[in-house]
Order: structure tokens, then sequence, then C-alpha cells
């Protein structure tokens, strides 16, 4: 928009000229301000409007104005108008009357709003869809359920098509409004242009916006990004917009090449079309544009570089272009999971034909992994899990498979490659990483498989590619049958799979029963079973009553309840699940779904593990470290028993003071203890002792506790509680060896502060430690502590505490390999404690 500079002339006042060159006059000596006159500067410095009065008839007419020659030039279409410029020219009494009033008709303002303030309008409406766009995009992708979606199984085409269908109506609706409020204002641009030009125009850019909007969807991760982009974009727009309508470059100055790479970005064409429509109905009396007339020159487009059509057939084949490239680069731009299709992925044919063209990759669209060296092959230390590896090896060379079995994980090795993050100064490189080395299991049918281990042991990186969510590097799984590595496997895997994953797979704004719906429709159940399959699931869950209320209401327990409801819809014959909530009712709904399918659950409570699984499986540091039932498990890898002795405060009657404080004496418990299993306190305080008992005294616990319960009271024993150990137990003595396994690979150190107050530096999770510098004449081998080790919220090992220092027993080795190697990194100064191998110790602790 131009400001002519130049005295403001008030809209209303009406001045009277007796010639035009009276008018040329004023003109010339009046550089004109008021609004009405304002867009010509934008699209044609030589274009004014004016109004033409006479005595007996008033007319409003558009006129050039030439530059220098100050002609005017009236354009004389209907009968009438050509009489009246006759009588005008023929006539020495007419009077010229340029009526200023006439400019500030609503016809003529609203010309100019649409041409100049219009452009702005529309894309900030454009921009205000564009941004909600992008963001719920980006939502469903942040909050997973993209992936949910698809590892229940969405195909990408059906997602593409219903976001495509959901947005268009949307598009359809915004325009149709549009178009109607302006006709219901009496805009002539809205009434005068034919609605169905002005509403295809409004519709094509406002899908052409969508299709924009799906492509940058790809580039970005975060929905909080999508409003940053989507200003950026407005901002943009509204500077090539501004430009646009000085007439850059859709006027004959400019070539075709210009235009072509202009038309690129729709809210160029977005200006471009309304000044075309807007031209069309400058004045009341503009005839605006047809339907029929909508390939042929605009009214008053003086230039005609281009049409109404034109500016169609650009929107409609630049909107297939973004929706192809957004289809291009969700493929391969890695997604959440870090997977991503090759860059010439569609060159393969069997994308095409759906045989095999699934093939994807990680890492970034440059990244190479086929130099990665494979996990090492290491025999696993326990029998039992040597056992399930050789008993899987020997059934897949014989190609038998037992009836019973759900799933063979075969050889599971997944390596996530190494990435590259570029920061504003620097580039980071981190390594290739080992998830999973080599996993074997058997899972069986109507069993629930436990899959345990701490953080980073690799159970989610198992089931994802159980579920297809992640590629395997090498080895493969069967799930009835059906291969992960196939893509066709994979598609009827997904018919058959539920997955309830860690995070709830819900929309806000969508109901339970919506939700069942919707899931049970992308599992394919036929549409006239799904409302009773959903009424079922949902009285399943106990979610009948709120069925019919928003998702984003639910309390959490509700929302895990429906998440588990929608795993198991349609009937799955396998169901993967983390870390159900440990409730009673969801537990209930686990133990009755086993029947008829096998269930994968890995879970960070023992004690849920302990109550739901049939056979539990302990990873760590991506292999498998222990399999078999919760009972095999504590027996073999527990402690033994546990005994906790708690005190009265009195020995034999008579309590034992010193001071004020009562001063416990267990000597005696102890000394019965030592005597009679051979085992020193695990914990001990003034009101109890806690001993674990190893297996092998199970036989003379009888008689141990029978006399020790005849002694209580000459002990001063308060109560006796006698357990096996616990799950947990077992976990974390997986973890330590695990963790004790890592930190011998790589050096990782803690720092042990004994209560003496010495620092040594021992590996993480070592168990019994000799300290450096306590060799005596007394004690030739020095003294030694045992560690505890406990995980922190994270789930990695850090001291919990040591037990006394006690003289390191003669018949222990102390070898060079058992010192802390020199390698390892400690702290500088810091003493290196000596590992001693538990084994030489006995169950003496
Ligand atoms: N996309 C990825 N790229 C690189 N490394 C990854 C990726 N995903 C997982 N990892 C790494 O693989 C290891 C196994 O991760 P995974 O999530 O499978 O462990 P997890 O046992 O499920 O742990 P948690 O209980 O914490 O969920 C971790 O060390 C993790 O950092």
């Amino acid at each position: 928009m131009a400001n002519n500079p130049g005295r403001p002339i008030p809209s209303h006042k009406v001045m009277s000229f007796r010639t035009p060159s009276e008018v040329d006059d004023w003109l010339f000596s009046n550089p004109m301000t008021c609004p009405g006159a304002l867009h010509f500067s934008v699209r044609n410095a030589t274009v004014i409007t004016y109004g033409i009065q006479t005595n007996s008839t008033s007319v409003e007419k558009r006129g050039h104005y030439e530059d220098p020659t100050f002609t005017f030039q009236i354009p004389l279409q209907i009968a009438a108008e050509r009489e009246i410029a006759r009588s005008l020219i023929g006539d020495p009494n007419f009077s010229w009357v340029v009526n200023l009033k006439e400019f500030a008709h609503p016809a003529v303002a609203s010309f100019s709003a649409v041409a100049t303030v219009g452009p702005t309008f529309f894309l900030a409406i454009a921009m205000f869809g564009f941004v909600f766009q992008i963001s719920s995009l980006i939502t469903e992708k942040e909050l997973k359920l993209r992936q949910a979606m698809t590892m229940m199984g969405l195909y990408d085409t059906a997602y593409w098509f219903s976001w495509l269908m959901w947005e268009g109506m949307i598009t359809l609706i915004s325009s149709l409004l549009t178009v109607l409020f302006g006709m219901m204002f009496q805009f002539d641009f809205f009434l005068h242009n034919s609605f169905g030009v002005v509403f295809l125009f409004f519709f094509l850019f406002q899908l052409n916006m969508i299709g924009v909007a799906f492509m940058l969807s790809a580039f970005i991760s975060k929905s909080s990004s999508s409003t940053t982009v989507g200003f950026s974009i407005f901002i943009i727009s509204f500077l090539t917009q501004i430009i646009t309508l000085f007439g850059f470059p859709y006027s004959t100055n400019f070539s075709r090449t210009y235009r072509a790479i202009w038309s690129v970005f729709p809210p160029n064409l977005l200006a471009e079309g309304l000044t075309l429509l807007s031209g069309a109905t400058e004045t009341p009396q503009d005839p605006g544009i047809s339907w029929s007339r909508r390939g042929k020159c605009a009214p008053n487009d003086t230039e005609c570089v281009i049409t109404i059509n034109d500016i169609y057939i650009w929107l409609i084949s630049t909107f297939l272009v973004w929706f192809v490239l957004a289809i291009y680069f969700d493929n391969v731009i890695p997604n959440s999971s870090g997977v991503r299709k090759s860059v010439l992925y569609f060159l393969n044919p069997g994308y095409w034909t759906g045989k095999g063209g699934n093939k994807v990759a990680e890492g970034g669209i440059c990244s190479c992994t086929r130099s990665i060296p494979p996990p090492e092959d290491v025999t696993p230390d326990d029998e039992d899990v040597y056992e399930e590896e050789n008993t899987m090896k020997q059934a897949a060379s014989e190609g038998v498979v037992d009836a019973n079995i759900a799933v063979q994980i075969r050889g599971l090795v997944k390596t996530y490659p190494s990435k590259t993050k570029i920061g504003c100064c620097k580039c980071d490189k981190t390594s290739h990483y080992h998830a999973l080395k080599g996993l074997w299991v058997n899972l069986a049918k109507d069993q629930l498989f436990c899959l345990l281990g701490p953080n980073g042991a690799g159970k989610t990186t198992a089931i994802s590619c159980l579920t297809g969510i992640t590629p395997v590097t090498a080895g493969d799984a069967l799930i009835y049958g059906y291969s992960v590595r196939s893509s066709i496997g994979m598609s009827n895997i997904r018919r058959i799979i539920g997955v309830c994953p860690q995070f709830d797979i819900l929309w806000d704004a969508l109901s339970g029963q919506e939700h069942l719906h919707l899931f049970a429709s992308i599992k394919g159940l036929p549409p006239a079973s799904i409302k009773s399959v959903v009424q079922k699931s949902l009285a399943e869950v106990r979610l009948i009553e709120a069925a019919k209320i928003r998702a984003g209401s639910y309390s959490g327990g509700m929302k895990r309840r429906l998440s588990v409801a929608i795993a198991l819809i349609g009937d799955p014959k396998l169901t993967t699940g983390m870390d159900p909530i440990t409730r009673r009712h969801v537990w209930d709904i686990i133990e009755d779904a086993k029947k008829g399918r096998a269930i994968i659950l890995t879970t960070h409570s023992m004690e849920e593990a302990d109550i739901l699984s049939d056979r539990i499986g302990i990873m760590a540091k991506g292999r498998l470290r222990c399999i078999g039932t919760s009972i095999r498990l504590k027996s073999k890898f527990g402690t033994g028993f546990v005994a906790n002795i708690s005190f009265s405060g009195a020995t034999n009657g008579t309590p034992v003071s010193g001071g004020d404080e009562i001063v416990a004496n267990h000597e005696p418990v102890k000394q019965f203890f030592k005597n009679h299993l051979n085992v020193v306190p695990k914990e001990e305080n003034k009101a109890f002792l806690t001993y674990v008992i190893p297996h092998d005294r199970e036989g003379l616990l009888m008689n141990f506790f029978a006399e020790l319960q005849d002694r209580e009271r000459e002990f001063g024993i308060a109560d006796i509680q006698l357990g096996l150990t616990t799950l947990e137990e077992v976990f974390l003595n997986i973890a330590k060896r695990a963790e004790l396994e890592s930190a011998a690979a790589d050096g990782s150190l803690a720092t042990l502060t004994l209560t003496s107050g010495t620092s040594v530096q021992i590996p993480v999770g070592a168990r019994f430690v000799g300290i450096p510098g306590t060799e005596s004449a007394e004690n030739r081998k020095g003294v030694m502590v045992e560690v505890y080790w406990e995980q922190d919220d994270s789930g990695a090992l850090c001291i919990s505490g040591h037990s006394p220092e006690t003289p390191v027993p003669p018949h222990v080795q102390l070898t060079a390999s058992s010192s802390a190697p020199s390698r390892r990194r400690g702290r500088p100064g810091a003493m290196l404690g000596i590992v001693i191998d538990p084994n030489q110790i006995g169950t003496d602790y």
C-alpha cells in the first residue's frame, strides 16, 4: 500500500469542475491521500478512480489517469454510459464532478481493504489453522500416539488420508463460512465475484497450507516449536505479500520464471488472487469474475499475466508436491524411535508391492551402520539360560517348533547406530550401542512371561523389536510363526498383537468408548461386532460408567485401565505390556487375560512380577542373566533365608544398662548363630539382628529355631521372623553381577568411605573388598569389608553401607587380578580397593 504525500482531502467533500482540464489541474496539484485511492499506487500507479456526475445522472466509473499526459479514459460499456459521455462532451454546460464522497463509497473502500489488508487478514486466519495442524500432528508424535496406532496395525496411508480428510473438512467449512460472512456483510468482493470462484480460491489456499503444515511436521519434534514455526512463516508470508502487492512478479515487467518461483509459496498466490478478485469488483458497477470467465483476464486487469484459473492450478499442483514431500520426509527422517527408511526407499519395487518394502534403517539420513562390529558371543553363565539357548538353537536347526510356543526369540541383536549431534559450536558423536546382545527365549502360550532388568537392560528395546517399532540388527523373533524381520510377517503380527506401553496412548478429547472404537477399527474388527466388543472391554476394565467421559478427565488408574483394555481389544494372541500400575484390579485383568494368549510384561515392580508371572527372565546389559519361575530364581539367586531377631531390651530379665540408655548386648545370640549355623549378622542395631542363612543350612534350621525359641527369654528376644529372600534381592544380585562385569570392562569406580574415615575406590558392584595398607603381623592379609549396594531411582548401583572391618580369611588368595587394575580411572590420589572373589569367602557372610 502506498501513501501519496500531499494534503489530505476529506472524503465527504464534493468538488465541481467545469472542464476536464480543470480536473487535470486539480489532480496534478492535489496528490490524493484519501483511502479509496490508495490501492492504485500498489497495483498500478497510473490508475485512479473517480465519479462523474451530471445534472440528471450520476455514474461512478474507473478511469485511467495516464502520466504524463493526464488524459482520462472512461470505459463505456453500456449504452447509457456512452450517452452520458456523448452528452458531456457535446454539452458546454455540463459539469464534471469529481465526487470525493464517492471514493469513500463502501464498494471502493471494500476493494481497497480486500486488496491491501485482505492478504494479511486471510493469511492470519490460515496461519491459525496452520499452527493448529502442525501442533496436532506433532503432539500425536510427541505423545507416541502415532507409534501406538502403528503398533496396533495402522497403515501409514490410512494415517495420512485420515488427517487429510479431517483437515480438508475443516478447511471446507472455514472457506464456506468466510464467503458466507463476506456476503452477509455485503462486500462487493463476495457479492460480485461468483460464489464458486471465491470459495474455491479460499479452499485451495487453505488446503495448500495444510500440505505445507504436513511437510514441516516431519522436521519438528516438539509441539511447542510449532507456534514459533507458524509465526515465522506468517512474518515471511507478510513480507512476500507486500512485495506481491507492489506488482512483483505478476506483471509484464517480469519473466515467467520469476512468477513460477514466486508461485510456489502459497501466500503469494493468495495476495495475487485477492488482487485479481478485488480488481474485478473495484466499483459497484464492475461485474466481478464469473465461474465461466475464471480462465480469462479479470475485469480491470490491464496486464493479465495470470488468471484466477492459473492460481487454482498452481495451488492444486503445489499442494500435491507438499503432500508427497510430507510423506517422503515422514519416511526418511528418523521418527521418535530413531527409525527411518532409506533415502531412495520408493525405488524399491517391494515398497509398492508391499513385499519387503518396509525395510527401515536407523541413525541420521547420512549415517552408515555397516561397519559396526557385532556384539561378542558370550556363553551364558547361568545353566538355565544356557539350556534355553541350546534348546532353541537345536529346535531352530531342526525346524521343529513346539506347538505350545507362542514366541521364539532367536538370538535377537539390536545395535543402535552412532549419532551425531550438531550443537551451536561443536559436533558431538556418540558411538554405537549394543542394547541387545543375542537374546534367546521361548515364550509359551497361556503364560505370562515377565521381563525384568535394571534401567537400560534392554527390555524396552526387546519389546520394540517384537512390536516392529525398531528394526532388528541380527537374529529374529517368530510370533506365532511370523517373523518380525519380514514386512508381511509384521503386518500379520500386528493383527494378533496387543500392546500396552509404559505411556498411556490416549487422546484427551476422546472418551474411553471412542478410544476402544478407534482401536477396534484399526485392528480391523468387523464393523458389526465393534459395538459389542467395546462394551465387553469397557466392562472388563470397569469403565462402563465413564465410557462417555473424555479420557483427559480420567484418573491415572482409569487411564491405565483404558490402556490395558486397548491392548487387549480384538483378543490378541500376544500382548506386551510395560509397567502396569500395581493395582489389584489391573492384576486381575491381566490374570484373566492370560487365558488364550501369551503375555510379556516388563515391570520395575518385583511384587507384580512375583504375583503375575509364570516365568521370569532377568536381563542386564543387553543379555539374559537368568530365567525360571519365581521360586526357582529365589532359591538359585537369593542368598537363602532371612531371619529377623528383634529384642525386648532385657537379657534374662535384666536390662543391660550403660548410663541412661539401654545398651543392647546381642553377643550371646550372635554366638549362638555362629556356633550352630556359622553365620554373622547381615545388619544389626540395638533393637534387632538380621541374618541371611544360606540354602545349604536348610537342614539345620528346624532344630536351630526350636532351640532359639526355647531360649528367647534368656536372650531377651521379643520376636523371631523367618522368610525366603525376595525377588527384589534376586534382582539386585543379578544387577550387581552385571554392573560388576561392566565395571570390570569399562573401569567404572565408586568411592567407598569406611567408618574409620578411609576412602577407597572400588569397582561398581564389588561385594568383598580388601583394604590396602591394613596388613599387620596379626592380619597378614589385612582387613576387608562386605559392601552393600542398592539401586538409586535411575536403577544405578550405589553404595548403601558396609559390614564391619574383618580380617581377610587366611585361605583367600589376593591375586594381582583381584586388585583394581591400574588402567581404571579413579579419583587422583585415592586408594584402590582389592576386589575379593565371593566364592573364596564362602557362605560365612
Ligand atoms: N534410540 C536409541 N539410540 C541409542 N541408544 C538407545 C536408544 N534407545 C535405547 N538406547 C539405549 O539402549 C539401552 C537399552 O535401553 P532400553 O530402553 O531398552 O532399556 P530398558 O531396560 O527398557 O530400560 P528402562 O527400564 O529404563 O525403560 C539403554 O542404554 C539406552 O540408553
